[in-house]
Formats: C-alpha cells, structure tokens, sequence
C-alpha cells in the first residue's frame, strides 16, 4: 500500500525504512529538506492516491496539532490520519471530532521501541473505529515485531495513546526498581562487582527483562556511570498517567514515586530539605549544614 508519513527522525526516519522494507511505498515528508522525499505537505498528499493513509510521528503537542489542523485543510472525505506520536489520549478525541467533520477517520497509536524498532519491529498499541483500523493494518502488520505479539487494536479512539502511556508509566517504574537497587548495590562494600550482578540475572531470574538487558548494556559502557550527571527529563506520559489514576482513583504509589524521583534529580538543590533542616534545628536544635 501508500502511506505518507510525516516526521522522519529518530523513529520516523526507521518507521519508513521498515515500511519501505515490508514492500509499502512511503511519501516521507520532512521540515529538514535533507531526509524529506518532498517539499510539502501539499506535495505529500498529492503523491497519494484515495483513500489516503497519513501517518504523523512528529512531537505531540503544539507539532502534532499544527499538522492534524493542516492535513484536515488538505484530504479528503474517506482518507484516514494515524498519529503515532507520544500525544495525550485527550488530545486524540478533539482530533478524531474534528476530522470527523470532514469525513476524515483517526486512528491513534501509541509506538514502543525507540532506536531499536527498525530491527526488532515497534509494539504498537492503537485506537479507533474498525473501518478506519482496517485502512492502517497493512503498515501495522509491517512494523509490529515478528510473532504473536507486539500489536493490539486496544479500543476506541483514545484507547491506543491510554495504553501506550500506561505502558510508560510501568516503564518509569522499572526504571526506578533498578536504578535503586543498583545503588544500593554500588553503596556495600561486601559487593565488590556490582555489574557482575547485573548480569548474572540476565537468565533465570524473576526480573530478567530488556530493561535489565540494557541497564547492563550501560555499565558496560560505563562500568560505574561515572560519565553521567544524576539528572533525568520527562516527556509527559508519566505526568498523564499520575494524573489519570487520580482522575479514576486508582493507587499509583510506585509510577507515582518514580516521576517525583525524576523531579528531584534536576534539583541543584532541595527547597524542602532546606525546611526540614530548618524545623529540626527549630524544634530539637538538630544540626544543619551551611552553604
Ligand atoms: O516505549 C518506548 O519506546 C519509550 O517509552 C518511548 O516512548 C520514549 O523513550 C519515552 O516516551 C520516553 O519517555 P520519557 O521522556 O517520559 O522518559
């Protein structure tokens, strides 16, 4: 099949060459000339043919909405946009109405598999109605990982970015759990090769995993990560998914924690612990430490 495919970094420049690798011809277009097969949008959606399939991987938000607005000027009724984004799953709604009003179908679709998805296939989680689902499954089928697994239809609009974001939620507190543990490992002196450890539970362990597998990958490369600063960003999805479990009332002690975690880590300095130094020398004369 045709697909436009709109955003070509990181993921998007390998989404199209594992389409293009599946046999599909893609219409990449790009803001950078250098890695863009056309000049515009316009000249992107000219190059397909009806029923169109646009799929937009560019950074949610502001980017993503710009181009849903732009696409809903320039397709057609029966043409159908995925955004494969990071984008809220609130954001997908206002998207599939807006389109709807044109005629056009949305289907949202949260992608996991960072740098490594051209090789071992991106797990693909997405949203929307059948009919538009259908339109998409051929590019599904080409960049979902080999085997039975590794792609669902997961709901309604909305459902397949809800998904994804639970998904990083869970991520986030992996994360967290090994970051912790290997700390804890680093701070004993009885435990003289902490990597070692690290890789001994690649097999047969509880908690092999891939994240395990790359936290090992990482100290190979920096036995003590020593080359890096203690300082994490966030990009949204743990946030929407705090803010999701309170909107549904559901416990999240441990994503919860690990999104605070990432918070203190750009801290030069803790405001808080300021304060609490401050009552404990206050109410018990406990010492503190001067700038
Ligand atoms: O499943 C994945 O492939 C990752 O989750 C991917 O989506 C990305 O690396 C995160 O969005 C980073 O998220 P943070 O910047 O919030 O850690």
């Amino acid at each position: 099949m045709e697909l436009g495919l709109i955003g070509l970094g990181k993921m998007g420049g390998n989404m199209r060459e594992r389409i293009r690798r599946a046999g599909h011809t893609v219409v990449g277009y790009d803001r950078n000339p250098e890695i863009s097969d056309v000049e515009s949008l316009q000249e992107l959606v000219n190059k397909l043919q009806g029923p169109r399939v646009v799929w937009v991987m560019v950074p949610a938000g502001a980017a993503t909405q710009a181009t849903v607005d732009e696409l809903a000027e320039l397709l057609s009724p029966g043409d159908v946009v995925v955004d494969g984004g990071n984008s809220r799953w609130t954001d997908d709604i206002k998207h599939a109405e807006a389109l709807a009003a044109k005629g056009i179908g949305f289907v949202d679709c949260g992608v996991s598999g960072g740098v490594w998805g051209l090789e071992n296939g991106y797990a693909l989680m997405y949203g929307g109605d059948a009919e538009h689902v259908a339109c998409v499954q051929p590019v599904f089928d080409a960049l979902k990982p080999e085997g039975d697994f590794g792609s669902v239809h997961a709901g309604a609009v909305g459902a397949g970015h809800f998904a994804k974001m639970v998904h990083n939620g869970i991520e986030y507190a992996m994360m967290q759990a090994f970051a912790e543990g290997w700390e804890l490992l680093e701070a004993a002196p009885e435990v003289t090769d902490v990597r070692e450890v690290f890789r001994s539970w690649q097999e047969g362990t509880v908690i092999r995993s891939w994240l395990l597998d790359l936290a090992v990958r990482a100290l190979d490369e920096d036995e003590h990560l020593d080359k890096l600063r203690g300082w994490a960003a966030d990009s949204g999805e743990g946030r929407w998914t705090v803010e999701a479990a309170i909107d549904h009332a559901v416990p999240l002690p441990a994503i919860t924690a690990s999104l605070f975690a990432r918070f203190a880590s750009r801290q030069d300095d803790s405001p808080q612990m300021k304060m609490i130094a401050a009552l404990r020398n206050q109410f018990g004369g406990h010492a503190v430490e001067s700038k």
